[in-house]
């Protein structure tokens, strides 16, 4: 039997996270291997609201899927665009990463007056903003881009005080470590370590979809043993980030909208199957021109209901979230 070939993007993360996928799919007796995607979000280093957004990221896997040139695709989950490919479906969502974004360079509290905090995001940069507003504190955000280590030099070359990365890169590079059940922790930094902090997610709600992967295939992958990668698919991980998706999709909100979402399952007491699914969003909005707009302050929002339900729980809060708008305000 030929095995099946992974493909994904050739960035340090995206080859972790295919090397994760190929040891799930072997714990269930499947051959891999790596095929390498570069993307034309690998080669531009304009800023991703110019280039259109992470779906950069994503076309050129799925193109080497639809073409036949890999049998399974791994993208981040936050990076997969809401609209689906009728070639494609998703075939597994597997267990999630740790949802929180990580603060390197202190502790949020902590920071000077006036700290630079580099981020490309504008679901971050709101949510800080807010933050410093609500404590009466003064925070600059700064836009940057580029890989992990270019956003980490920047805070070890004293260019910034501090940068916002996700906490399931940064785990799964092997990049986070000494942490604290404060949240303290420190992130390794070339040859050193600088003192980070897992940000609790009342203060950063994630992007829809963070710290989990999609594997996708083609409707029509011929590969014998394709069905088969159906197994790495976590249903509690899956319906989560459904509610969280089709609350984006609903807002009509791509991935560089500033809004966080966040869906939790609670258990039952008696340790039996989940029931309900929580979903928590926020939502930047504005006013005025789009030259010169003005933040208004965050909307912050919560719904909850069965499991079975979680698309129409996404979509029921962001209808929710519709009706709020008050004239000339949007996303
Ligand atoms: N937007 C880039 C991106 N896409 C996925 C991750 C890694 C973590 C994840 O799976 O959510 C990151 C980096 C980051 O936000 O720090």
């Amino acid at each position: 039997m030929t095995a099946l070939r992974i493909g994904a993007r050739t960035s340090p993360l995206a080859r972790v996270q295919a090397d994760w996928v190929a040891a799930r799919l072997a714990e269930h007796g499947l051959d891999s291997r790596f095929v390498g995607v570069v993307t034309s979000g690998d080669v531009d280093q304009r800023a991703l609201t110019q280039i259109g957004g992470t779906g950069v990221f994503v076309a050129a896997v799925r193109t080497a899927l639809l073409e036949g040139r890999a049998d399974l695709a791994v993208h981040s989950l936050k990076d997969l665009p809401t609209a689906p490919d009728p070639g494609l479906r998703v075939a597994a969502v597997p267990p999630r990463e740790d949802v929180r974004d990580v603060l390197v360079g202190g502790r949020l509290a902590e920071l000077p007056d006036r700290a630079r905090i580099g981020t490309g995001s504008p679901r971050r940069a709101v949510q800080l903003q807010d933050w410093a507003r609500a404590h009466g504190r003064h925070l600059e955000v700064v836009p940057v881009r580029g890989n992990v280590d270019t956003r980490i030099a920047h805070v070890a070359a004293g260019r910034l005080e501090a940068c916002v990365l996700a906490a399931a890169g940064l785990r799964r590079l092997g990049r986070l470590t000494d942490e604290d059940a404060d949240g303290s922790c420190r992130v390794v930094a070339g040859d050193g370590t600088l003192p980070a902090e897992l940000v609790d997610v009342a203060v950063l709600l994630p992007a829809p979809g963070q710290a989990a992967l999609a594997v996708e295939v083609a409707v029509a992958g011929a590969h014998p043993r394709l069905a088969e990668v159906d197994r790495l698919d976590d249903p509690g991980t899956h319906a989560r980030v459904v509610a969280e998706r089709s609350f984006l999709t609903r807002l009509e909100a791509g991935c560089l909208a500033p809004v966080g979402a966040l869906a939790t399952l609670s258990r039952p007491a008696d340790g039996g199957a989940p029931q309900d699914l929580t979903l928590d969003a926020v939502i930047g909005r504005t006013v005025g021109s789009t030259a010169t707009p003005t933040a208004e302050p965050l909307l912050r929002v919560q719904i909850a209901g069965p499991v079975s339900g979680a698309r129409q729980l996404g979509i029921q809060l962001a209808q929710q979230v519709l009706s709020r708008l008050e004239p000339g305000q949007r996303l």
